[in-house]
């Protein structure tokens, strides 16, 4: 059974469809990447599976948790259930330290599902986090801030992460460490749908990817096949001279 499941996912702003029957599926120990350009809709997607919405939106279609129907749930309710959604703009309490921004995730019960982590387990993973822990979150770099961000969703019990840009405005070996860190989780059995713009450092790390154009999904497959799709080498891995013969 698959982690997650959205099913002909259709989000609306006013007139205008932001997002048209996006179907996907994320299984554990899975890493799917979704690639666009801008505007496409990558965002409006996984925050419509975390429950939410930038503006006044209306959002159609079903969501699954482990074969469950969150699709009337709030996002709040969503987010304690295991979908932990990492939004674009590395957001964290820029007044509170580190170790305060992790202090206000509450605790979560271990459930079968639910990948647990500890404070140690997160500054183990994020040694930047550990050197900084006591550290304000308004004076961390973009690439910790990212890291505290991340770290708080792990601590809140995640059944799936959902990452949104993580790796905007941060320099690429920094872009390597997250990735490499988010491939880690779901080597040890993590489902993550992550939303990267940098698609070549997504496609070294994921499974499979989704490409989205215009609100509608228009490919799916492995990784290793999706390199070789025109579409994606024309667009976002510089022309077809990546291609293999
Ligand atoms: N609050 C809103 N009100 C109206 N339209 C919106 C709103 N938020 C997004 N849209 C529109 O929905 C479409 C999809 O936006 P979305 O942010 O999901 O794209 P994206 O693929 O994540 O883009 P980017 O890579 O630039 O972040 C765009 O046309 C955008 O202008």
């Amino acid at each position: 059974m698959n982690v997650l499941d959205a099913a002909d996912l259709t989000v609306r702003y006013g007139g205008s469809v932001a997002l048209r029957d996006a179907t996907l599926a994320v299984g554990a120990g899975r890493l799917v990447a979704v690639a666009g350009a801008n505007g496409a809709g990558k965002s409006t997607l996984v925050n419509a599976c975390a429950g939410w919405s930038r503006g006044h939106a209306s959002i159609a279609g079903d969501v699954r948790l482990d074969g469950r129907s969150v699709a009337r749930l709030a996002a709040y309710r969503r987010a304690r259930l295991g979908i932990q959604c990492v939004p674009e703009g590395k957001n964290v309490f820029g007044e509170l330290t580190v170790e305060e921004n992790f202090a206000l995730v509450p605790a979560v019960p271990r459930e079968a599902g639910r990948h647990v982590f500890s404070r140690e387990d997160v500054l183990g993973l994020f040694p930047r986090l550990h050197e900084r822990r006591t550290h304000k979150g308004s004076a961390l770099s973009g690439g910790e801030r990212q890291m505290l961000a991340i770290g708080r969703a792990l601590l809140a019990g995640p059944r799936i992460l959902l990452l949104d840009e993580p790796s905007v405005g941060l320099a690429p070996r920094l872009i390597f460490d997250v990735l490499t860190v988010v491939r880690r989780l779901v080597d040890d059995g993590l489902a993550v749908l992550l939303v990267e713009q940098n698609v070549s450092a997504a496609l070294d790390v994921a499974d499979e990817l989704y490409l989205i154009e215009r609100g509608r999904i228009v490919g799916h497959g492995d990784a290793a096949a999706m390199r070789q799709d025109e579409r994606i080498a024309q667009a976002y891995l510089g022309g077809l001279a990546e291609v293999e013969p």
